[in-house]
């Protein structure tokens, strides 16, 4: 097979910004899917994955105020495969659109993906993943009275979400089905909202309730499938150190070791920038012949031609 094996990961704001309405996701996708396409037009093949959070909390409270005894609620595991489903849906839906733009006829299809978890992982007592929409404070003690069972945090100033168990990824179940999707140059979508959180029990998986963090998903399922590319796509263009203060410094090119003095310096926030960088770490310390990269939607245009964004490497890239 020609051309390179990239996983890629979407980011929140390549499906949601402010408007969770279908029409606007599907807006969203469309023009994520625009840069998407650059890599495709270049003979890259793509295992494309992406996030779930806002969407997964906002379906489990549609279940919730909708739920009889009849028609009951269903429990997360299944919340996260209705997701993969209806972004899978969008992700197709844009993507051969833009491929047939393009004059190019490949096909895309959404792998409902089940990803394997140990059912002692410690996150199962410590919610940890912010999911669905912001409260105030007012908001939220009313949500804790009314929800004894459920976790409300604080989310980096920006408000109070409800936050879910999110074990670590250990298997992607379906890792095979992608793998000779690729091969027969079809578009894979798989570990959406990081996959379906599921554990062994002899010769079944059952599932579990948690949203597994999607970089860490990717990371697994790119090492599993042996790509040569894990690409996380995020809101800015690079890791910064020191990140929005006075001295802040773009990272461009960058070894496991300097990230590692970095995180020992606590440079980059829990449960946004963090798991990328450990996601990245992971996957070159796995792959060291293969990058890592953290960068921007925008940004992909000038990847592509200049290599910009910020590059993980297991060791010094050596300058020309
Ligand atoms: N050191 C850092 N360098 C760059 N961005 C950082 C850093 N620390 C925190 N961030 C923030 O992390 C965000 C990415 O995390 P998040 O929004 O959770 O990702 P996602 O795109 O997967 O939803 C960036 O947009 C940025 O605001
Ligand atoms: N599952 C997951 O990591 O989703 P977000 O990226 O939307 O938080």
């Amino acid at each position: 097979m020609s051309g390179r094996k990239i996983v890629v990961a979407l980011g929140g704001n390549a499906i949601l910004s402010k408007d969770a309405s279908a029409a606007a996701q599907q807006q969203a996708l469309l023009d994520t899917a625009r840069y998407l396409v650059e890599f495709i037009k270049q003979g890259d093949h793509l295992i494309i994955a992406h996030g779930n959070g806002p969407q997964v909390g906002n379906l489990l409270l549609q279940q919730a105020a909708g739920s009889t005894e009849a028609n009951p609620a269903m429990p997360l595991d299944t919340a996260v495969a209705m997701t993969q489903g209806s972004i899978g849906y969008w992700m197709q839906n844009a993507l051969s659109q833009v491929l047939a733009e393009n004059g190019m006829n490949v096909d895309v299809a959404t792998v409902v993906t089940q990803v394997e978890v140990a059912p002692d992982d410690p996150a199962f007592t410590n919610p940890s993943k912010p999911i669905g929409p912001f409260y105030s404070k007012d908001e939220v003690t009313k949500l804790r009275a009314e929800h004894p069972d459920q976790t409300f945090v604080e989310d980096a100033g920006r408000g109070y979400r409800r936050v879910v168990p999110s074990p670590k990824p250990i298997g992607v179940n379906e890792s095979n089905v992608v793998n000779k999707l690729v091969d027969a140059d079809i578009i894979p979508v798989a570990v959406g909202g990081g996959g379906v959180p599921v554990v062994r029990d002899g010769n079944r998986f059952v599932g579990r309730e948690a949203v597994i963090d999607k970089d860490f998903a990717s990371e697994k399922l790119a090492e599993l499938v042996g790509a040569d590319l894990l690409i996380i796509l995020t809101a800015v263009d690079n890791i910064y150190v020191n990140f929005n203060k006075p001295d802040q410094k773009q990272l461009t090119n960058v070894t496991v070791k300097e990230l590692k003095d970095y995180i020992k310096q606590d440079q980059f926030a829990k449960g946004s920038m963090l798991p990328k960088v450990e996601a990245a770490i992971k996957f070159v310390e796995q792959r060291p012949d293969a990058k890592a990269v953290v960068t921007s939607l925008q940004n992909v245009g000038q990847f592509l031609s200049e290599g910009s964004g910020t590059i993980i490497t297991a060791a010094p890239v050596p300058t020309k």
